[in-house]
């Protein structure tokens, strides 16, 4: 194993990083499919939902030219408009589409499961402890989010996670409104707006193509292997450093 890297900032994917594939996939996503329809009836008027379905109006748009045999355009009238949106995001859920605005209203819709205790934001074991010790360094190491997830999904996750609520150990959030994970602009973005030069920049990710990116674009990364992972290419594997466990980067 390599030493262990120096940077003075870390950035962390979430998804299959420092969260399990499976409660993404087995608990949040089966969640927002359920619920959507009845969310949508419930909330449809409110202030917070409007931008969110206008951007649900145009995405479906842009998305019927790449998925015309799927994808609906949402009518104009309420009860039309929900049947296909909920067509839509269903459609979206099913094929883990990181589509901006679907994983807006896939956050409201976590809110209500968050707040009740239906769920709690996995952590695998190694993650709290590493980040606790990051931010008794002196100075404190700043860690950053960046996921697909919606900003607001990130906080309920972390404010909700089975190991309480950590959101004090984390210095910011980034989600695709930043850009897309597998675009090295995303990450040099990011990098100006937390004021790091790239180099100092650690980033953790499950995904290759997000690696990549961020490596283009000049951090540091380490690919992160856990149970459940999809398994990486042998050039992935050559390309970059893995590690299975957080305690791999201190
Ligand atoms: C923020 S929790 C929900 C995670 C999610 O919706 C997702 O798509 C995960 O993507 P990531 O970029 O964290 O791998
Ligand atoms: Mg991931």
């Amino acid at each position: 194993m390599p030493p262990p890297p120096e940077f003075s900032a870390l950035l962390l994917d979430i998804e299959g990083t420092i969260t399990s594939i499976s409660f993404v996939k087995d608990q949040l996503f089966p969640y927002a499919y359920d619920h959507v329809e009845r969310y949508l009836q419930e909330h449809f008027e409110d202030g917070g939902l409007q931008g969110i379905i206008s951007d649900l109006r145009g995405l479906a748009k842009e998305q019927l030219l790449l998925d015309p045999d799927q994808v609906r355009i949402v009518r104009d009238n309420k009860a039309e408009a929900i049947e296909d949106l909920v067509h839509n995001v269903r459609h979206w859920i099913n094929t883990d589409k990181k589509l901006t605005a679907m994983k807006a209203l896939q956050g409201l819709i976590w809110e209500e499961a968050y707040r009740r205790g239906d769920v709690k934001g996995h952590l695998y074991p190694d993650v709290l402890p590493v980040l606790e010790l990051l931010c008794k360094r002196s100075p404190p190491t700043p860690i950053y989010i960046y996921s697909s997830g919606s900003v607001h999904a990130q906080k309920l996750l972390f404010t909700h996670s089975i190991n309480g609520d950590i959101t004090g150990k984390l210095s910011g959030y980034f989600d695709t409104n930043v850009g897309l994970k597998g675009e090295a602009e995303s990450y040099k973005s990011i990098c100006r707006q937390i004021g790091r030069d790239a180099s100092e920049v650690l980033f953790l990710t499950d995904v290759e193509a997000e690696a990549r990116a961020a490596n283009e674009a000049g951090l540091q990364v380490r690919l992160v292997v856990r149970q459940g992972n999809a398994p990486l290419s042998e050039e992935a594997k050559k390309d970059f450093i893995v590690i299975h466990t957080l305690d791999d980067i201190i």
